[in-house]
C-alpha cells in the first residue's frame, strides 16, 4: 500500500526535467542570468550580491523550478581558455539549449521557450543551429 501511494505521489508531483546549455563570451552575464533565474523562480534562494559573481573558471551548475518544469543549467565559463569547451561533440548526449548572450536576462518568456512541451519526463530542448558551421 506504501509503495503504491508513494508512486502515485512521486506521479504526481514530479516535474519535466530539462538541461539548458549557456554559452557566451566571457563578461556577456551568464552567471549573472543564472542568479537572477534562481532568484525569481527558487523560493527560498537567498540572492547572491552581484558584486560577489566573479568569472567562472570551469562550470556552474543551477536548478531552477518554473511551474511543473525543472530546467538544470549549466554555465560554462566564456574565456578564450575555456572555449574548446563549447565543442558541441561533449554535450552531444544532453542535446543543449544555447542561449544566446543578448538573451541573457531572465524573463519568464525566456524560460518558456526552453520548456517547450512537457510531454516527457527527462528532455532536453534544442534550438535550432545559428549558422552552418554550427550544423557540421
Ligand atoms: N549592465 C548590465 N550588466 C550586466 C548584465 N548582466 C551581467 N552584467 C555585468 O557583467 C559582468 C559580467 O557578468 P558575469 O555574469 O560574470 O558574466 P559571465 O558571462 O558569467 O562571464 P564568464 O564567467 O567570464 O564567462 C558583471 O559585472 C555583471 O554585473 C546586464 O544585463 N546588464
Ligand atoms: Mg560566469
Amino acid at each position: 500500500m506504501y509503495t503504491l501511494l508513494s508512486g502515485l505521489y512521486k506521479y504526481m508531483f514530479r516535474k519535466d526535467e530539462y538541461c539548458v546549455l549557456i554559452l557566451g563570451l566571457d563578461n556577456a552575464g551568464k552567471t549573472t542570468f543564472l542568479e537572477q533565474s534562481k532568484t525569481r523562480f527558487n523560493k527560498n534562494y537567498k540572492a547572491m550580491s552581484f558584486s560577489k559573481i566573479t568569472t567562472t573558471v570551469g562550470l556552474n551548475i543551477g536548478t531552477v523550478d518554473v511551474g511543473q518544469a525543472r530546467l538544470m543549467f549549466w554555465d560554462l565559463g566564456g574565456q578564450e581558455e575555456l572555449q574548446s569547451l563549447w565543442d558541441k561533440r561533449r554535450w552531444s548526449r544532453a542535446k543543449p539549449w544555447v542561449a544566446s548572450p543578448s538573451l541573457c536576462w531572465p524573463t519568464s518568456r525566456m524560460l518558456r521557450l526552453a520548456c517547450p512541451s512537457p510531454t516527457s519526463r527527462r528532455r532536453s530542448a534544442t534550438a535550432p543551429p545559428r549558422s552552418a558551421d554550427e550544423t557540421a
